[in-house]
């Protein structure tokens, strides 16, 4: 069976460990590179590139769709919600960390950086939340995949840069830094998570859903339904995020939205009982409408493309 992923590092290291797992259950898989526009050209913003936001997902489902490979990677948090209905989702991965992570040029904290320090991070919801908590910072767009991104912060362009803490942990890279935690920093809905599709009915569905995670798919799953009415996509300054209590019969669920310059935000906060929970969790994104968060993401989106550049979320992987 051929599984197909993105060049970067990153992709890469993801997809070896989906056929590690595979292996080590019989399943013996190669791997084929699949170039994609969205690599092609890193120089243009986002908007520039067909498709937009989940262009790299939807240029694998076409490779898929036209029989070239089997399997596909991918990291949760940049699959657009609507999904071709032939190619199903079929392991949801056991989840990484979940939360942001801060890598200063020197180790320095986030509470003790001083006033004026430069942060870098391409994802406006983080330079929103950073704004919001810490105002006099200063935050800079930084692109590049993780590995560039790690040596312009040692190149001293930035005092601080933000990333996934998952993307580190994937790469093998155990970096001194700090977890920032999710109450303060919500982060993105699915961060932290790896989900493997096929085409539907095929051999390499049956062998990839014996990798599915049943509590990280729940998670994932209401992360998205929470912030299901907002539009806007993962541009606009959203955080989702649940987890589980400890006896599994309750799930902690958190979601916000930012304005662009972190002033003004809107939060729904609840544990609720797993039982009934879907219909619950519903409702919660229901009020995060009628909150203004509907109101907040269209203004951030509106405020997006009056702006030539600076918009795109998704280099950065
Ligand atoms: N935005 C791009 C992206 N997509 C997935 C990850 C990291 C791994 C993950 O969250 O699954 C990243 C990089 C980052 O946000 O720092």
């Amino acid at each position: 069976m051929i599984i197909g992923t993105r060049g970067s590092q990153l992709a890469l290291a993801q997809t070896e460990n989906v056929a590690r797992l595979l292996k080590e259950r019989g399943v013996e898989t190669s791997i084929k590179i699949i170039k994609t526009n969205g690599d092609r050209f890193t120089d243009r913003p986002l908007h520039a590139i067909s498709g937009g936001v989940g262009a790299f997902v939807r240029e694998l489902d076409d490779v898929m769709l036209a029989g070239d490979i089997d399997i596909a990677v991918h990291s949760m948090k940049d699959m657009p919600t609507v999904r071709p209905p032939e190619i199903p989702t079929v392991a949801v991965l056991e989840r990484d960390t979940p939360f942001d992570f801060l890598l200063t040029y020197d180790g320095t904290t986030l509470e003790e950086l001083p006033e004026q320090s430069i942060i870098g991070t391409s994802s406006l919801r983080r330079a929103a939340q950073i704004r919001r908590y810490r105002p006099d910072l200063i935050t800079q767009e930084l692109r590049g995949n993780i590995d560039t991104r790690l040596r312009k912060l040692k190149e001293g362009q930035y005092d601080g840069i933000l990333l996934a803490k998952a993307g580190l942990e994937r790469m093998g890279w155990e970096l001194e830094g700090e977890i920032l935690p999710p109450g303060f920093f919500c982060p993105s809905p699915n961060q932290g998570t790896v989900a493997v599709v096929t085409r539907a009915g095929t051999e390499a569905e049956a062998a990839v859903s014996k990798l599915d995670h049943t509590e990280s798919r729940i998670v994932t799953e209401f992360e998205r339904i929470l912030i299901s009415e907002l539009g806007g996509g993962c541009t606009t300054p959203i955080g989702s995020y649940a987890e589980l209590t400890p006896d599994k019969k309750e799930i902690k669920v958190l979601a916000e939205v930012l304005s662009l310059d972190g002033r003004e935000v809107v939060r729904v906060e609840e544990v609720i009982p797993m039982i009934g929970g879907i219909e619950k969790a519903r409702k919660l994104g229901h009020r995060l409408v009628e909150l203004g968060g509907k109101r907040l993401a269209d203004e951030a989106l509106l405020q997006i493309s009056k702006d030539a550049c600076g918009t795109d979320n998704f280099y950065d992987y």
